[in-house]
Formats: C-alpha cells, structure tokens, sequence
C-alpha cells in the first residue's frame, strides 16, 4: 500500500529578489513499512519535502497524498488529527530545555487532552523502550545528544503514530551514537510496521537503514529506485559521488598508480551482486579459459542484506581467450566494464 505519494510536486518560494524554485516536479511514493532514505546536498530541498509531507508547508502546485488522501481536501480540524499520525524527529532536537525528560515525552499527549494515568503509563513504557527509564526527570540539558535524540524519538512515537519523519536525525551524532540511533529506528520499523521517511546527507545512513532510496538535486529528483539498485548501480554523477562515500567502484590510487597497459593485457572491473559475490567465479574462470589472471583489488560492501562487490582484474592471452572469459562472466550476471586508462 502507498502511505505517501507527492504528484508532480513544485514548491516556490517568492524571496524579495527572486523566486527560489525549492522543488521541481517531485513524483515520490513510499510504501506502508519502507524506511525511504532522501539524500541530498544542502540546499537540494529535502527539508522543504518533509514539511510538505507534515503540511507545514502547502506545495506550489502538485499534491501531497496520506494513504491516499489528498492533504489539500482536508479541513483544519481533519488535518490536526491528520498530524496525530505523523511523528517527527529532527537534528537538534526540538525539546524543551526547562521540562524534564517525562514532561517532554508527555508533551503530545497533553495536547490529546488524555487523562494523567494514562499519560504516566505510555511515557514510563516510552521512556523504558528507548532505554531511558533512568532519566525520566533529567532535563534535556543533562543528557547526551544519543540520549536527547532518544527522548525526541519517545515523544515522536507518543502518539502511536504511522509514519515518521526524520530530518538530518544523525547529523549532529558521533559515528557510535549514529548506529545506535539508526538501528532504534529499524527496531521501531520492525516492531510497529511504522513507515519511515529518513532525510540525510550521509550515505552511510540510507546503507545502514533504509530499504530505498530518492536522491536529490537542486530541486528535483534525479534517481530513486531499491537501496541495492541504486548502490550497485547508480546512474547519475551525484548519486555515482554519494555512492562513493561508501562504496568504492573507483580504482584506489595505490593501484592506479602500479598500473600498466601492455599489449595482451586488458584490465577490467568487476561488479558482483548478492548471490554471485560468493561464487567461484574467478576461480572457474582460471581454470575453465586459457588466460593469466591476476586479481589487484577486491572489496566487498553489505547493503540490504546482500553483499556488493568490486574487483579489478587483468586478463592475460590471446584475443580470442580474453574475449571468451569475458563472455563467461558476463553470463555470471557480473558485470564487466574494460578499464582502459585511469
Ligand atoms: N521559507 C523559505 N523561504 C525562502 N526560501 C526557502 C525557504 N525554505 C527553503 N528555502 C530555499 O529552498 C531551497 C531548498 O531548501 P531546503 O532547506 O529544503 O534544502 P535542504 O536540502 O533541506 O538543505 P539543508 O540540508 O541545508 O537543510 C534552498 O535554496 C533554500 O534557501
């Protein structure tokens, strides 16, 4: 089922000098249960897509659809309730540095109007399920930025809502904490089915979490797919340089530089995917075609439960040989690219 669909979305800004076109024809759907990673450089309007998604912003032209529902249609009262199912997270927090960390976590419920018992009992199970229990009457300022982002993530799930929206979440987290937070947030995913939208500018992220993945640029959408099609093969120059950041497909210098390119040797790049990395294919190879094979660099990566790999390899033989073993590894569902210079 599609949670949330943008329908050729635009949004301007009308600035003192110019108009700043934020989004360009955004056509998105994320599925009841993704973890939908948006990655962009600053400025490429991912902030300004999630306040479309909570309706703290309205868009230019286009729609923004809830399980179908179109966010435009709906009255002020509709749309607060509407919000109820919405939880947000975002990069700095947001809490309120004079109420303790319950008071905090209690805060949506407040405004449900629920009765004080009630409230006691989801903040002290809130509290408990990010593993803050102990910290119930700290106030924000005690605590560390994993810790105050735990209290953030409490107070966003108060409402038992069925989708969140997190924005640059991780950003302002050591590596340690970010996976910490990251995997709470796959836990959350698995155990309430909660649909998450997860806004960043780190790669690493969408590898370590998200099962797909958008990726922006000045406004518009230039690649989305699954997080293994868009890491195995990532067709734009942006998405080729995020990819990069945690994945290497470009030959290290270390081996460019002892490189040569000598008659009857030809060097290719390898890129497996899932079941094949394991395979002996290089070793069927060696043994199945009467060519040298040398291997110079391999490296391995895991994304979404499948392991990515690259690996540079120089053929040595006749034409007719080299071609043939390439043949055969191309019939491996490896792909094979001919490195001609670097
Ligand atoms: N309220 C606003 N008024 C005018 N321009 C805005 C407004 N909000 C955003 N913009 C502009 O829209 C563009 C996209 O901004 P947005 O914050 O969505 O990008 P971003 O990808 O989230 O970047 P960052 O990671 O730096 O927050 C930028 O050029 C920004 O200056």
């Amino acid at each position: 089922m599609v949670e949330i669909e943008l329908r050729n979305v635009s949004k301007i800004f009308e600035g003192k000098r110019q108009k700043i076109h934020a989004l360009k024809g955004i056509n998105l759907q994320v599925e009841k249960g993704d973890i939908f990673g948006v990655i962009g450089y600053s400025g490429a309007g991912k902030s300004t897509l999630i306040r479309l998604i909570n309706y703290l912003e309205r868009p230019t032209t286009g729609q923004v659809l809830i399980e179908g529902k179109p966010l435009d249609t709906f009255t002020p009262v509709e749309l607060r309730k509407q919000r109820k199912y919405i939880g947000m997270i975002f990069q700095h927090y947001n809490l309120l540095e004079t109420r303790t960390v319950f008071d905090n976590v209690a805060i949506p419920l407040v405004l449900l109007r629920q009765n004080k018992e009630r409230i006691r009992k989801r903040v002290t199970e809130l509290l408990q399920y990010v593993g803050l229990s102990d910290k119930a009457k700290s106030y924000p300022k005690e605590l560390s930025g994993g810790q105050k982002q735990r209290v953030g993530i409490a107070r966003a799930l108060a409402s038992n809502p069925s989708i969140l929206l997190c924005d640059e979440v991780t950003s302002a987290l050591d590596p340690q904490t970010t996976q910490s937070i990251l995997a709470l947030l796959k836990t959350i995913n698995q155990e309430y089915n909660i649909t998450i939208l997860l806004i960043t500018h780190e790669m690493s992220a969408i590898q370590q979490v998200c099962n797909r993945v958008a990726v922006m640029e000045k406004g518009e959408l230039i690649e989305h797919g699954t997080v293994l099609e868009v890491f195995g093969n990532p067709k734009h120059p942006t998405t080729q340089s995020f990819v990069q950041t945690v994945i290497r497909t470009a030959i290290p210098e270390s081996v460019s530089r002892g490189l040569s390119f000598k008659k009857g040797q030809r060097l290719y790049k390898l890129r497996f995917v899932g079941a094949n990395v394991s395979a002996p294919i290089v070793n069927e190879l060696i043994k199945g075609y009467d060519v040298q094979t040398n291997i110079l660099f391999a490296d391995m990566n895991e994304v979404q439960d499948t392991t990515l790999g690259t690996m540079i390899i120089r053929l040595h033989g006749e034409d007719g040989q080299v071609a043939r073993a390439v043949a055969f590894l191309k019939t491996k569902g490896v792909e094979v690219q001919e490195v001609t210079g670097v």
